[in-house]
């Protein structure tokens, strides 16, 4: 265990550049191991989750290597094997802490002719893989999975798989993006039915490596998603976006520390992402873009934010999905604002890492914030700005393997009398290598 107690500092001032996107890394590499060809990226986030899914890749027999430093993240280079020709690896594949790439992986082995076991830590042992095997089965791969359908699992993929058409029973890209990966060596169409957007990164990729996908979006904004199989992709040379998930920790530190003024560049604003943003000007945050542009296909833009007096409002469930990994940290600035900050529709965020909405209001409480733990939801009630107490000399918040839940206690250590102190830092390397030392550069 790492831990560490984040103090009261501030005004937070200067330009960052924060990692590659955590999506869009997982998925450059993977869809490049597919493609015969050498790929190129850009920006690509070197942290354990990513380099999780590049170990795989190599495991399955794409060559996946890293070429150089960039500015934002690594240059990296991914020859791949062809749709089709995964190797079976020798070994169980560690998936470590990545959800992501635990289930987007399963779904790729579902219609390969080979037999993948996947482990991963206590965090992701525990996290729900029932939603990924039910679609891939009837697709005929078959699972051998702990209790509660977990990790450790192993994956027998079917060949040739058989193309579904599959409503999505819970707003995930994740359960999304197994079945398209399924659906790319099946024979046939594959279809996934949305009633609730998700990110739609795996469908911008696919496309654009080549891959014939559809989606038509009906009147009710469903969105009807359809893979032809047995696809090839074409090697692509990719620039990933900063990541708007790492990006928010820093919005909302530069909102309510008073005097602060950040720019944060090149940030992805992709709209099924972008919902924090959004949420926050909403609570009267002061975020403007400059210079939006395309970066990687994806809306790009530098963020200029100033601290703001934010006040609580009632949160639309709605958006969740465009915002899903960013509750964590607008419940800290809803724990700074004036007034009442109402959340609800959050059932998934009990099965990420952590519970997020647990492990939350058992944080923001032990650092002194007012919270109400619904079942689907926190109930906040803000200080008006003024500094959380913090946490008591002999207290630590508990992280639970969670990376989110870290970082998001460091930016309510920011504006705390006592400093926050957390119990192990160690799981910002998942997602965010270089928080720590970015946080230090703008606080000078
Ligand atoms: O597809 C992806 O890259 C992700 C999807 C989301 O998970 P769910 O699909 O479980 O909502 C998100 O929480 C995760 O960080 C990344
Ligand atoms: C939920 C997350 O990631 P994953 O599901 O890939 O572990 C996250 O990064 O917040």
């Amino acid at each position: 265990m790492r831990p560490r107690r984040f103090l009261p500092a501030g005004p937070l001032k200067g330009r960052i550049r924060v990692p590659g996107d955590k999506s869009i890394s997982h998925r450059s590499i993977m869809l490049g191991a597919l493609a015969v060809g050498e790929t190129r990226v850009t920006g690509l986030l070197e942290g354990e989750d990513v380099l999780a899914t590049a170990a795989a890749m190599r495991a399955m027999g794409a060559t996946v290597e890293r070429v150089g430093a960039g500015e934002s993240g690594g240059e990296w280079r991914v020859s791949g094997v062809g749709v089709g020709a995964l190797l079976q690896p020798e070994g169980p594949l560690d998936m470590g802490n990545s959800g992501t790439s635990t289930r987007l992986l399963m779904g790729l082995v579902a219609s390969h002719p080979i037999a993948v076991s996947f482990t991963g830590d206590a965090s992701l042992s525990k996290r729900p893989m029932g939603r990924v095997i039910d679609p891939l089965s009837e697709m005929g791969a078959s699972f051998e999975a702990s209790e509660g359908g977990r990790l450790p699992l192993i994956v027998r993929g079917a060949t040739p798989a058989v193309p579904i058409t599959y409503r999505l029973p819970v707003a995930s890209a994740q359960v999304k993006s197994a079945i398209l990966l399924a659906g790319l060596n099946t024979p046939g169409e594959t279809t996934v039915i949305e009633p609730v957007p998700t990110r739609d990164h795996s469908e911008r990729m696919l496309k654009g490596f080549g891959a014939d996908l559809t989606v038509t979006v009906e009147a009710d904004g469903t969105r009807i998603i359809t893979i032809k199989g047995e696809a090839e992709l074409k090697p692509q040379v990719i620039d990933v976006p900063g990541d708007p998930s790492s990006a928010a920790f820093f919005i909302v530190a530069a909102l309510v520390t008073p005097g602060s003024e950040v720019v944060i560049e090149n940030v992805g604003l992709n709209p099924t992402r972008a919902g924090l943003v959004e949420v926050l000007r909403q609570m009267g945050g002061q975020i403007e873009f400059l210079s939006e542009r395309e970066v990687g296909g994806e809306p790009v833009a530098d963020l200029l934010v100033r601290h703001s007096a934010l006040k609580g409002i009632t949160v639309d469930p709605a958006i969740a999905p465009a915002m899903i990994d960013e509750f964590p940290v607008l419940f800290v600035a809803a724990s700074l604002a004036e007034g009442v900050t109402v959340t609800s529709g959050l059932d998934e965020l009990r099965v990420k890492e952590s519970d997020r909405l647990a492990a939350m209001a058992a944080a923001l409480t032990l650092a002194g914030a007012a919270i109400e733990e619904r079942e689907d939801g926190l109930v906040i009630t803000g200080t008006g700005g003024a500094p959380l107490p913090g946490t008591a000399a002999d207290a630590q918040v508990t992280t639970h393997l969670d990376h989110r839940i870290a970082m998001s206690m460091a930016v309510a250590g920011l504006v705390s009398s006592g400093g926050v102190e957390v119990d192990d830092t160690r799981p910002i390397a998942t997602s965010f290598p270089n928080f720590e030392a970015l946080l230090a550069s703008l606080a000078g």
